[in-house]
């Protein structure tokens, strides 16, 4: 497990976070994307190191549109970069991790992710992030 590569924020409308998000921290998103297997749109803002992955839904279904129905709209999830997903959710399961996806799915941002159960890491949902490896033309 490396640094936290990202921070994610279920907002209700990505449109209007987007522009707060841009006078607060001075800088525009530099990535908006669909990931529609998670029921998500997502934006990306980079402070210095520092990542921000708004989120917002899809679909009634989506996680983003459960959680904020729950608990209202705000931080998320907390993402950590790992240089190898497989290995890293072998090594969580065997310390007793509910790993939510044994197999890695496609993220934004080029990244391969995976998801530990909230109930196992002190109510906040984890997110293991390997970059996605090019495929060579
Ligand atoms: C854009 C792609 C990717 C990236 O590249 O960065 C993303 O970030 S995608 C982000 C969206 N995708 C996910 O969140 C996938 C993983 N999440 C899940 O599989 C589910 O959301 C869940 C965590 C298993 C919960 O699903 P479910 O059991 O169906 O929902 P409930 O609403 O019934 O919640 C049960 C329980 O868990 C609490 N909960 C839910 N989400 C969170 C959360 N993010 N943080 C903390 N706690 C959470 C919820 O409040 C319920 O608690 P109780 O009411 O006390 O039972
Ligand atoms: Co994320």
């Amino acid at each position: 497990m490396q640094k936290i590569e990202h921070i994610g924020i279920a907002v209700k409308d990505l449109k209007a976070s987007n522009i707060l998000f841009e006078k607060l921290l001075g800088i525009p998103s530099y990535k908006e994307e669909e990931v529609a297997s998670e029921g998500v749109k997502t934006s990306f803002f980079m402070q210095g190191p520092n990542k921000i992955e708004l989120l917002e839904a899809t679909k009634e279904d989506s996680p983003i549109a459960k959680f904020i129905a729950k608990k209202g709209e705000g931080v998320h999830h907390i993402a950590f970069a790992v240089d190898d997903i497989v290995a890293e959710i072998t090594r969580l399961k065997a310390e007793g991790f509910v790993v939510l996806n044994e197999i890695p799915k496609k993220g934004a941002d080029n990244k391969l992710v995976a998801f530990l159960h909230p109930k196992g890491t002190n109510g906040t949902l984890i997110e293991l992030c390997q970059e996605a490896p090019t495929v060579a033309e």
